[in-house]
């Protein structure tokens, strides 16, 4: 049976209006009536979510992709322009730093205001004042106007008041990670302790390694855009190759600006990639830890390719490399190329943990310069015993002594 849904977000639309100077000419043309003109801009486009109970979710995307105007959405701070939200159950937010505080009460004063907020009774919150406390680890600085609070105290007292009003729905921005490395540490602790109780978890994060570890599913926004939502490890690639793509067109234009974009189009490609068993040189289905394989990859290369490297990197379905190397660090010097050639990278006692990996291939000049990249060039499925987890695998014994 799947769980009852606790939030529904159905097409919602966010406008924030952007006031931006006018520029002289438009002045002169408006009669300098108002320096400055309006535009429409959407942080949220027709976001249709169903999150159901008990899930823990991650949004994710880059800067200025309208998670946190979601979460806030969710959490009821702002109204979106169209569409609803439907929240059921009880919710504790820590979205910006600093909100639900006042800056001239104490923090004692502020625990009772936002535990009051978020539904508490003053007898409730006096039962529980002391291990908000104690779990904030500010105890010498209760006394003391939150104004005078550093980013770091404030996110420890807010989420220590989010965590004990006991919610159904926790809703967290990226603001955890203001606070110092013990504390980012506890508060993951009290998530994962919720994550069992059976409590609903929203988080914003830039982190995907902490996405991808924490999150049964991932929501992926880009301009206002629901892009990809699914399991952490799918959703993620989808992230990465966008990342990626940015990155490939920032360097591009980076080229363009400085002239050295008047070069040949792509001069080099990485064609086919075949997995072969080290032995028979069979293609290769599914391998165990610790079997020897050969990448043979193909080149083309058009006019002339010259003063160049091949790179092969292994990674994990979330985009972690756990082992990369290029020719010029195994001291290969290799031979200027026309038309097509295939190379073997030997990959002896590959001791890789049970899952399944991606191999990336690309051509680089010697200088460091990317001259073409094969991101999903192939996959190894690893297969294992089942005795232990992880990326790599290792004939580990127990001994009592
Ligand atoms: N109150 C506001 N008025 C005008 N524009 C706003 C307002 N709040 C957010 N925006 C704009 O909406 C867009 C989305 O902002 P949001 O804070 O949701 O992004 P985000 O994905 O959380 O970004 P980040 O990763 O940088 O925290 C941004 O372009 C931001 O400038």
């Amino acid at each position: 049976m799947t769980n009852p849904n606790v939030i529904e977000i159905e097409n919602v639309s966010k406008r924030f209006i952007i006031r931006k100077e006018k520029s002289l000419k438009e002045r002169l043309v408006n009669f300098g009536r108002s320096k400055l003109h309006k535009e429409d801009f959407w942080a949220l486009r027709d976001v249709d979510l169903s999150i159901a109970s008990g899930s823990t979710v991650g949004l994710v995307g880059p800067n200025g992709s309208g998670k946190s105007t979601l979460l806030k959405a969710i959490g009821g701070i702002i109204q979106p322009t169209s569409g609803t939200v439907k929240v059921r159950g009880r919710l504790a937010a820590l979205l910006e730093l600093g909100a639900g505080f006042h800056p001239d009460l104490t923090g004692r004063e502020n625990v009772y205001l936002n535990a009051s907020i978020l539904g508490l009774s003053r007898q409730q919150t006096d039962k529980h004042f002391d291990a908000i406390v104690d779990f904030s680890g500010i105890e010498q600085f209760i006394d003391t106007q939150v104004k005078f609070y550093s980013s770091g105290m404030y996110v420890r007292l807010a989420f220590a008041v989010a965590v004990h009003v006991d919610p159904d729905i926790l809703l967290v921005d990226e603001v955890l990670a203001v606070g110092d490395e013990p504390f980012q540490r506890k508060c993951m602790e009290r998530i994962k302790g919720f994550q069992h109780e059976g409590r609903t978890i929203v988080l914003v994060s830039h982190s995907l390694d902490q996405v991808a570890e924490l999150c049964d599913r991932a929501i992926v926004l880009e301009r206002g855009l629901v892009t990809a939502d699914g399991i952490p490890q799918e959703a993620l690639r989808v992230l990465r190759a966008d990342f990626e793509a940015t990155r490939q067109g920032e360097i591009d234009r980076a080229a363009a600006r400085s002239g050295v974009a008047d070069k040949p189009a792509l001069q080099a490609q990485v064609g086919a990639v075949a997995l072969l068993d080290e032995r028979t040189r069979e293609p290769i289905g599914s391998i165990r830890p610790g079997d020897s394989i050969r990448a043979r990859v193909t080149v083309s290369a058009s006019p002339l390719l010259q003063d160049w490297m091949l790179g092969l990197a292994i990674d994990t379905p979330i985009g972690t490399t756990v082992y990369g190397t290029n020719t010029q660090l195994l001291g290969v010097r290799l031979p200027p190329l026309t038309g097509e050639a295939s190379f073997d990278f030997l990959l002896p006692d590959l001791r890789l943990g049970e899952g399944r990996y991606t191999l990336r291939l690309a051509i680089e000049g010697t200088n460091g310069q990317e001259i073409h990249r094969l991101d999903e060039a192939a996959h190894i499925e690893v297969r294992s015993d089942g005795r232990a987890h992880g990326s790599i695998a290792v004939d580990a014994s127990f001994a009592t002594v």
